[in-house]
């Protein structure tokens, strides 16, 4: 039996749908502001993509791009502006910043009410404590594909491989906000190959190309891959590929339903922020969030 696949290529697709339909229902126009530092090639693909899709959407963009060699004072003091500008509703800082700037002190400048990321302390803190607010937008998507595929959540073992603060943190306290038992596996963890096979979802988020094996998966296990890792392609000398953090094709003959790297997480990422630029803006303004955006 061949896993079904989880396509999160689509699932985005519609989300943006929903987005520009929320959108047109507003009585004015959302603006997000995106800020790259420096030229690192895939910040600025992503970055790029992040924009069209804003545009698409009916949103507006401001784009920042920044000398890798902008001093931290100067970085610091336009995302003061940011925050002051009444027709921007969200900021994004692409990270990772170049080095010599520290990032925390960057993003702890953004106004959680304009926090789209969902990454400063206040954001962090209201995720934690189960309070409204923006929730950073990789795990959301995770929690969408795997509702979509599964319905109900509750009682759920949900592993999630990784704990930084962009994703395997915030993921695991997603997915227990859906009832899920959760685990959170690390660098740290023994025998992961146990642990993974306990799982009923299987949240990989490390950054190693195909870490994870078939025979960690527990038969019929839901597998959403979060892992975007860059290898050199076998086909093509001198050209690379996408691959996730799964041993993609063995995996498919025991998982349930997995998602695919390029077409899983990652355009759901950016569909997530789309929405919650939608989010910021109707807080911010007093405006109803339209249920549109429910999920
Ligand atoms: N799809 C998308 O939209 C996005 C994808 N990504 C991708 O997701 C992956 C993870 O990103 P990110 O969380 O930022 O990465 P980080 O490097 O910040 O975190 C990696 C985590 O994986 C753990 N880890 C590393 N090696 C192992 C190992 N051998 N065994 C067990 N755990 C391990 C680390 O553990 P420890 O804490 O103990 O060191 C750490 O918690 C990357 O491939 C990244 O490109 C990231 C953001 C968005
Ligand atoms: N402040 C901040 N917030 C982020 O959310 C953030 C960030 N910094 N820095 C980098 C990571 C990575 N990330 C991705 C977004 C989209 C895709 C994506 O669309 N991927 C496509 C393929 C794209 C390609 O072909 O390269 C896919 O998986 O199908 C991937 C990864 C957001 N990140």
């Amino acid at each position: 039996m061949s896993a079904i696949k989880i396509d999160g290529k689509a699932y985005a697709e519609r989300l943006r749908g929903h987005v520009a339909q929320a959108v047109k229902a507003l009585p004015a126009q959302p603006g997000l502001a995106v800020v790259l530092v420096g030229e690192d090639p895939a910040s600025q693909v992503y970055v790029r993509s992040k924009a069209k899709f804003t545009v698409e959407t009916g949103m507006r963009s401001i784009e920042h791009k920044l000398p890798a060699d902008i001093s931290e004072d100067a970085l610091v003091s336009l995302v003061r502006d940011l925050n002051a500008d009444p027709e921007v509703d969200g900021i994004l800082v692409q990270l990772p910043l170049p080095k010599g700037l520290n990032s925390d002190r960057v993003i702890e400048e953004i106004h959680p009410d304009k926090d789209v990321d969902g990454l400063t302390e206040a954001s962090a803190g209201r995720l934690s404590l189960g309070k409204k607010g923006l929730r950073p937008c990789t795990p959301t998507g995770c929690v969408m594909l795997a509702k979509d595929t599964l319905g109900d959540l509750s009682g759920k073992h949900c592993v999630v491989l990784g704990r930084s603060i962009l994703v395997g943190k915030p993921a695991a306290l997603l997915f227990l906000e859906q009832n899920c038992t959760v685990t959170i596996a690390h660098s740290r963890t023994k025998d992961l190959a146990s642990v993974c096979r306990e799982a009923d979802i299987l949240v990989p988020a490390v950054g190693r190309p195909q870490m994870v094996q078939a025979e960690w998966i527990k038969p019929g296990a839901c597998v959403i891959d979060v892992g975007i890792n860059r290898v050199p392609s076998q086909r093509f000398e001198g050209k690379t590929r996408l691959v996730g953090d799964v041993d993609y094709k063995p995996a498919r003959d025991v998982a349930g339903s997995i998602t695919p790297v390029p077409g899983g997480v990652g355009p759901m990422t950016i569909a997530c922020l789309l929405r919650n630029t939608v989010i910021a803006a109707c807080h911010r303004r007093g405006w109803d969030v339209p249920s549109i955006l429910d999920f």
